[in-house]
Formats: C-alpha cells, structure tokens, sequence
C-alpha cells in the first residue's frame, strides 16, 4: 500500500499570513494524523516563508507517523536535519528563489556531492530520498550515489493529465521498475492531488509514499467552505 505524507508547507504559509498562530501547526499536525494520514513532510526553505526551521524542530516532538524533511543540503538545511533526525530526509536541488521545487537532480554531475551528502545522513540513521525526474539515466545514477529512495517528480505527469495525455504516466512506471530492481524504495510528490493521485498509483509499481500538499490544502478549504459557511449562518441567526 502507498503511504500519505501530507506536506503542511500551505498550512504554515496561512498562518505566517497574520503574524500570529492561527491556524495552529502543531495542532493541524495531530489532527492530519488522527485523520490517519501516515507521514508528515515539511520543506523549510531559506526565507522561511512558510516553514521555519523552528517548525521542524517543534513537529519532531509530536509526529508520530514519519517525519520527513525536504529540501536543498546547504549547511542550514544539514544541521537542521542532523539536529531533527527525522525518519526521511528528501534532498531537493531547488534554487533559493525559486517559487516552488522546479527540476530534479542530475545524479551523474552530482554524484560526488550527493555520495557524501547522503553518507552524512545515513551515518546518523536517517533514511535518505533524492528528487529525480523520470528519466533511467539519473534512476541509474541515484543508484551509485547510495540513496535509499528516489522521489519521482511528478509535475509533468499532473500537467500532462490536466490535459488528457494520460501517457505521460509511462516514464514514471518505467522508471519506478528500474529503481525496484536497483533496490530504491520510490515515492514521488509535486502537484499529485484528488485528481490524478489514483491513476498515477495505479500505473506506477513499487510505490510506497506520496507527499502531498498544495492540491490538499486547496481541496480541503474548498471541502469545508459549505460546512463553514453554514454553522456562521446558524450562528448568526441563534
Ligand atoms: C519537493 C516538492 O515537490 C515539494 O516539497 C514542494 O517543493 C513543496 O514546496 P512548496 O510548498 O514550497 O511549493
Ligand atoms: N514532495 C512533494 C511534496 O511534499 C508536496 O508537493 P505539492 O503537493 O505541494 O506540489
């Protein structure tokens, strides 16, 4: 069965907002959990416009499904998560500006970098996920760079569906194949959402996580908009 990790990066973005606690992420966390999501991830960037470092710090207290942290190993991101030691690490190569994650890694012109990344971490019990696109060449050189698992990026594939082109779910499948006989574990995040999510773990083989976050923070706000909108009306009118 695949695993949902929810990504509560949308979650602190709202709250940072306002300045204040609310909504409350600690509290959001046990809640996702209790609603039997099975993994939380959190991806701090530099400016800490949604996460913060200290996010991290204070949900390893109370994650009591996997913690997975993502993110780019400059030396910020590495004592954070050598301070956290959280279940997963997922090594992103996104640019500091960047809106959002944007490519995957080339795991041939990084294999030194990433070899000693990932040693550093697996040193200390930390399971390790690099982002790749679906392309057989860098499943490959994941492989040589000794990471546990790969995390398929998967904007192309939520893109392409949008339009109908359901075939672009094929380089994924291929590539998870690949990696399962390499011996990666496979999860794959970026812009999945009620949508796609069924079809794409119905295709892909081997899948063991998805993180998800933009798609279900914006699904579930727009979920709840009419029981919101009914108990202010009740309430209004007691
Ligand atoms: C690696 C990945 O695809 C997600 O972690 C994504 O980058 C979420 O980050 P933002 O919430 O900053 O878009
Ligand atoms: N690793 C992907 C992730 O955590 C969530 O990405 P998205 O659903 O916010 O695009």
């Amino acid at each position: 069965m695949t695993r949902l990790s929810v990504n509560v990066n949308k979650i602190a973005t709202l709250r940072n907002a306002r300045g204040g606690n609310v909504p409350d992420l600690v509290q959001c966390v046990r809640d996702i959990e209790s609603f039997g999501a099975q993994g939380i991830t959190v991806h701090p960037r530099p400016d800490e416009r949604h996460i913060r470092y200290q996010d991290a710090r204070d949900l390893k207290m109370v994650v009591t499904t996997e913690f997975n942290i993502e993110g780019n190993p400059i030396k910020s991101f590495m004592d954070l998560v050598l301070e956290v030691k959280p279940q997963q690490v997922t090594l992103v190569p996104d640019a500091v500006d960047a809106i959002t994650s944007n490519a995957g890694w080339d795991t041939l012109t990084n294999k030194d970098f990433l070899t000693e990344v990932i040693s550093v971490f697996k040193r200390e019990g930390i399971r390790t996920s690099i982002f790749v696109d679906p392309v057989p060449e860098m499943i490959d050189g994941a492989a040589a760079v000794g990471t546990d698992r790969i995390e398929l990026y998967t904007e192309d594939f939520a893109t392409e569906y949008a339009k109908g082109n359901f075939d672009a779910v094929r380089p994924y499948a291929q590539c998870a194949l690949l990696a399962q006989e390499l011996g990666l574990g496979v999860n794959a995040g970026h812009d999945l959402s009620l949508d796609n999510i069924s079809y794409f773990a119905q295709q892909v083989p081997h899948l063991k996580e998805v993180s998800i976050g933009h798609a279900l923070i914006c699904e579930s706000l727009y979920h709840g908009l009419e029981t919101v909108i009914g108990q202010y009306l009740k309430r209004l009118a007691e």
